[in-house]
């Protein structure tokens, strides 16, 4: 039997994955799986437990038993539940993004979050979107799609989300703790950022959203990408 498709959608901070993915699995009504967020959610679950979070046993033990859930609340990114608390607002903080990046590096708790990352492969497809989902967690999955973009646009990119959302932070400060975070990602021993070798390399420097999104489409056979009819 065909197994159930998969498009992964792997990328540094920045390079427009949730919002991609998020547009092409409503496109192709697939389910889509945003594993940063799993991961934000460990460090946060962490740090509400005093962890710290260079113990990787002690973290890999609350990642286990750390409940996340995705809620679908109207347009937009799909709220974030961690142990019964809408933490999304929360997450989506550059210090959030800096502590899943250092909880990221441990081995264990990469293993503990491997088989619910599996579990979101449901029928019809799924996208999903992180930085070793077509390397490590979906290695055979069919499509696969390497987004970036110059560092300096994605801290730009991420200031005027972060102050459309009424957070303030400086620039310069940005781009800065996006550099640090490329590095640890693309720098760690296990599941290091890097494209797929089968995975299409797309520059998204200066190419409206819109088109992003079309030529990620275009990386899939026709037939998949015509609107369902159910
Ligand atoms: N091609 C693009 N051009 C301009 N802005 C973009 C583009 N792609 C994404 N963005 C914006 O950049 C911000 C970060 O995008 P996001 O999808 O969260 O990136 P990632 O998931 O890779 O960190 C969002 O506000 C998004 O609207
Ligand atoms: N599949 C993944 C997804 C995220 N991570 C780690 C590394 C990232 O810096 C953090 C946060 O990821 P997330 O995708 O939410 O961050 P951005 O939206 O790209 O800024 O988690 C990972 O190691 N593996």
């Amino acid at each position: 039997m065909p197994r159930i498709p998969v498009l992964t959608i792997d990328g540094p901070s920045g390079s427009g994955k949730g919002t991609v993915s998020r547009a092409v699995a409503e496109r192709l009504g697939w389910h889509y799986l945003d594993s940063g967020a799993l991961y934000r959610a460990v460090g946060l679950a962490a740090a509400w437990e005093g962890i710290d979070l260079s113990d990787a046993g002690a973290v890999a033990q609350c990642a286990a038993r750390t409940e996340i859930r995705f809620e679908t609340q109207g347009a937009g990114e799909p709220h974030v539940i961690v142990n019964g608390k809408d933490a999304t607002r929360q997450l989506r903080m550059e210090t959030a993004g800096a502590a899943a990046s250092a909880i990221a590096a441990h081995p264990p708790v990469r293993a503990a979050l491997v088989d619910l990352q599996h579990r979101f492969r449901r029928a019809p497809g799924l996208v999903a979107d992180g930085r070793d989902m077509g390397t490590v967690i979906f290695p055979d999955a069919p499509y696969k799609v390497f987004l970036t973009a110059s560092a300096e646009e994605r801290a730009k990119r991420r200031h005027k989300q972060l102050k459309e959302k009424g957070v303030s932070v400086n620039l310069d400060s940005l781009l800065h703790e996006i550099a640090a975070r490329d590095e640890r990602d693309a720098g760690r021993a296990v599941a290091p950022l890097k494209p797929a070798e089968d995975a299409v390399l797309l520059d998204s420097t200066g190419t409206p959203i819109t088109e992003v999104i079309e030529r990620v489409l275009s990386v899939l056979p026709e037939k998949l990408r015509q609107p369902r009819q159910d």
